[in-house]
């Protein structure tokens, strides 16, 4: 019992403990207790305004940045509360990156996208940032797209091809979970499918969490799934189980597309 309790433990990168978050008045997270597995990828799903950004935003305490937002619980990180004073937020964020809904690269090159973050963790020399820049743009599948406009604005990208300059210049600084928020959901299918693909691609280094309103994505890509609902975690198991035999009567709901 002890020893496959240590194993679960090493396969966890994030455990909340009775989490709650409120918007002023408004409870948005209600006492939820998530283990999530490393290496993995994890799907948020549920209706609109039932807390799954939010959620994923306090992985990584960016939801710190609304004013009037109060926090109680834990969120274990490897074993250590997030949520502790003593926690050094550039460090957290840079472990625990974060991709958009909209790509959102900077007014700048391609190269200059990707080699911003390793900058700004004081990489100075050229040759290195240019092996970060390639190494995270090939991680990405975007090198060889755009490997002869690394100088050329990042704007004038497609929108898909944005989305992965997005993932890479998150890779650039070596963290080890992405979080997704609704990633593809401004992109065309064939860009989705490709994005989808590099997800899948990624989970063999990086513990991936995405938020998606798309049942068939969560279906397609994940490993575990939670069902959210007005700040509620309903359910959360197996992408499988959850798809095929969901447990509970709203869940089942949900994704028949009863509601949502
Ligand atoms: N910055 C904010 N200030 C005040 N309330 C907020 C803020 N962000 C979210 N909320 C509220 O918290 C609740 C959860 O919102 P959240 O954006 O996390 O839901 P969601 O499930 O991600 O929704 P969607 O699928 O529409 O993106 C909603 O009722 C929303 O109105």
């Amino acid at each position: 019992m002890e020893e496959s309790n240590k194993k679960a433990n090493l396969n966890t990168v994030f455990e909340t403990e009775n989490l709650n978050l409120w918007y002023g008045s408004e409870h948005a997270l209600k006492n939820i207790n998530l283990n999530i597995e490393s290496k993995n990828i994890t799907a948020i799903i549920g209706p609109s305004g039932c807390g799954k950004s939010t959620f994923l935003k306090t992985l990584n305490r960016m939801v710190d940045l609304v004013t009037g937002v109060r926090v109680e619980g834990k969120i274990n990180f490897h074993g250590v509360n997030i949520y502790d004073d003593k926690t050094n937020l550039v460090e957290l964020r840079s472990a625990v990156g974060m991709v958009f809904q909209k790509p959102n690269p900077f007014p700048k090159s391609v190269f200059e996208n990707v080699a911003f973050g390793p900058r700004i963790h004081g990489v100075r020399k050229k040759e290195e940032l240019q092996e970060i820049v390639e190494k995270s743009l090939k991680r990405a599948a975007l090198w060889d797209e755009v490997k002869d406009r690394l100088n050329d604005s990042a704007l004038g990208l497609s929108g898909g091809q944005q989305q992965r300059l997005c993932i890479a210049r998150c890779l650039a600084v070596q963290p080890e979970v992405i979080l997704m928020d609704e990633p593809t959901s401004a992109l065309d299918p064939i860009s989705t499918l490709k994005v989808e693909e590099l997800i899948q691609e990624l989970k063999r280094d990086y513990s991936i969490i995405i938020v998606t309103h798309n049942m068939q994505q969560a279906a397609r890509v994940s490993d575990k799934t939670a069902f959210f609902l007005t700040g509620d975690v309903i359910e959360y198991d197996d992408t499988t189980t959850i798809f095929s035999n969901p447990r509970d009567k709203r869940t089942e709901d949900y994704i028949t597309g009863r509601f949502g």
